[in-house]
């Protein structure tokens, strides 16, 4: 993952503060672009003040995972200056050779207005954040993807801290910054130029629709497609082969060419649930046999599970989970079996068995993370820092899980039973099945949707989950995993699989009617069982951080209250 971190400031402002906390931003964005890091700075005169002048600095780290040259951003010609943190999927034709970033930035520049600025950018898909400086009208673009799959946050100017930033990642919590993430609703558009001394406070913020006109076929991806409203007519059949042939896996399609082969270029984060089994198993289609792919399966030490096992309450665990824990208890070790037998760990390791069998010709690396208590409990200043401005219970047990599981340091078996080896992932993609509970219902809200309004409060459910889907998680798990110099991609929110799904009618998604693990996301474990994934097509929704033993460890407080 890339790092952007941009600012604009008045040239004779009070320089010694500023940059003190401008370093401390970069060292932040830093971690998220190994391979390389680039400084520009740009001074304008503005128009209506020629005797003073503002500062613009420019700063990013660069993870080439695209194109055969070295990458160093920003990308800069002509005192024209891109940042980019991001992938272009469709829209745009990129050989392997080529480097996505550069091939926009030369887009980019053959433009003029913000009109052709905002079309190119509804024409390309995948996720994105993006500041763009266009030196001959003095105007600063950015904006994210339009579901938000990339980080980007920006600070206001305020009498106390009378700058403005824009960063992919902030450095915690600071008085001298008031960090929100960016709406994905519009493209900013700043004219610096423009700027005077008595706006000093850029409150409001130029921005400009993101598509010009509803009807322009030729910007398909200017905003997610909006939900099928029409009601169920019985008729119709689920849509299977539908799904199959637009099965589009454009996430890994596009792994990185650099990385030696036996290594994985590809991991997954693998609970061994329907969602993450079935971006495994078409992800294997497009990736070569001879290569290995990791599945990262996350466990921590929570004292307060270990007590209630301890004690025998084996906290709501049901008859059939515990039959199968005990099945993987004779598998592992005994340090593992007391700590890190989790609910994730059990379906994880069943999930790869059956993985093997389907695909026999591929090294799959189950690779067990497990976390102790200590070592998690003295990561969260840092995971906290990193998710900022979120700052809930529930933010810290989902970022902790991710934290780790991307972080792929664990232990892979050479079989079922054998001795633990000390495993460190290299893969620099991670695959996510966020976003299918979303798109196909398969969360309990769904279901009760139905019971209290029919069919007409899930098609409004559903349209809600879209609405939400920026706001939600994806700009602090994003913040989260790119700490470690690598980059999340959710081949369930690329547009073009989001586009087809909205439009289906929702009872070719799921049939709340159905039992729990069959009419939740319906149309995925049809998928699932069509590609031979029988045993995932039937597990039942587990929540990550319930699943990996992240949540709770000490007690239980409610996950919408802010941490301490
Ligand atoms: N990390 C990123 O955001 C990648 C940027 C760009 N796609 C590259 O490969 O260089």
């Amino acid at each position: 993952m890339c790092g952007i971190c941009f600012s604009l400031r008045w040239g004779d402002a009070d320089n010694e503060q500023f940059e003190d906390l401008s370093r401390k931003l970069q060292v932040a964005n830093a971690a998220r672009g190994p391979d390389a890091q680039g400084l520009h700075k740009a001074y304008v005169k503005p128009a209506v003040d020629p005797s003073s002048h503002l500062v613009l600095e420019f700063y990013a780290s660069e993870l080439r995972l695209r194109g055969e040259g070295a990458v160093v951003q920003p990308h800069e010609k002509d005192d024209d200056v891109l940042c980019w943190n991001g992938e272009i999927f469709d829209g745009m034709d990129i050989s392997p050779e080529e480097n996505d970033g550069a091939r926009l930035f030369e887009q980019l520049r053959r433009l003029d207005t913000p009109g052709q600025i905002r079309d190119l950018f509804a024409s390309i898909e995948g996720p994105y954040a993006f500041v763009y400086y266009q030196a001959s009208s003095q105007r600063l673009f950015f904006a994210r993807d339009p579901l938000g799959r990339r980080s980007l946050l920006i600070h206001k100017p305020s009498p106390a801290s009378p700058y403005f930033l824009l960063a992919s990642v902030s450095a915690g919590a600071d008085p001298r910054y008031e960090f929100d993430e960016l709406s994905t609703e519009h493209i900013y558009c700043l004219d610096i130029h423009r700027i005077t001394r008595a706006d000093e406070l850029i409150l409001e913020i130029p921005a400009m629709a993101r598509r010009a006109s509803s009807t322009d076929p030729s910007k398909p991806f200017a905003e997610p497609s909006k939900v099928n409203p029409s009601m169920p007519s019985p008729e119709e059949s689920p849509s299977v082969t539908a799904l199959d042939q637009k099965r589009h896996a454009p996430c890994a399609e596009h792994t990185p060419s650099i990385g030696r082969k036996g290594h994985a270029r590809l991991a997954v984060l693998f609970s061994g649930g329907i969602d993450s089994t079935v971006i495994t198993f078409l992800a294997h289609r497009y990736i070569p046999l001879d290569e290995p792919i990791d599945l990262l399966n996350v466990a921590f030490e929570n004292p307060r599970k270990v007590k209630m096992q301890a004690e025998g309450n084996l906290g709501g665990v049901s008859k059939k989970q515990r039959k199968a824990r005990e099945r993987a208890a004779k598998r592992t070790d005994e340090a593992t079996c007391t700590s890190y037998d989790v609910p994730d760990r059990v379906t994880g390791l069943q999930e790869v068995e059956e993985l093997r069998r389907l695909c026999p010709e591929r090294i799959w690396n189950f690779v067990e993370i497990n976390v102790p208590y200590e070592e998690s409990q003295s990561a969260r200043p840092t995971i906290e820092s990193l998710m900022w401005p979120a700052r809930t219970v529930m933010d810290m047990s989902l970022a902790l899980a991710l934290y780790f599981a991307s972080q792929g340091a664990g232990q892979v078996r050479n079989s079922p039973g054998a001795e633990p080896i000390s495993y460190a992932s290299t893969a620099r993609v991670l695959l996510n099945g966020l976003g299918s509970d979303e798109l196909l219902g398969g969360y309990g809200r769904h279901r009760t949707a139905y019971n209290t309004g029919g069919w007409q409060s899930v098609i409004e459910e559903l349209q809600l989950e879209i609405d939400r889907i920026p706001t939600r998680n994806l700009g602090r798990d994003d913040r989260v995993i790119s700490s470690h110099g690598k980059e999340t991609r959710h081949p369930f929110l690329s547009l073009v699989v989001l586009d087809f799904l909205a439009r289906l009618p929702v009872n070719q998604k799921m049939d709340p009617r159905s039992e729990v693990g069959l009419g939740d996301k319906m149309l995925l474990r049809l998928a699932a069982r069509k590609l031979g994934l029988v045993e995932a097509s039937q597990r039942k929704k587990r929540a990550m951080q319930f699943g990996s033993h992240s949540a709770r460890m000490d007690g239980e407080r409610r996950g919408d209250m802010l941490l301490e």
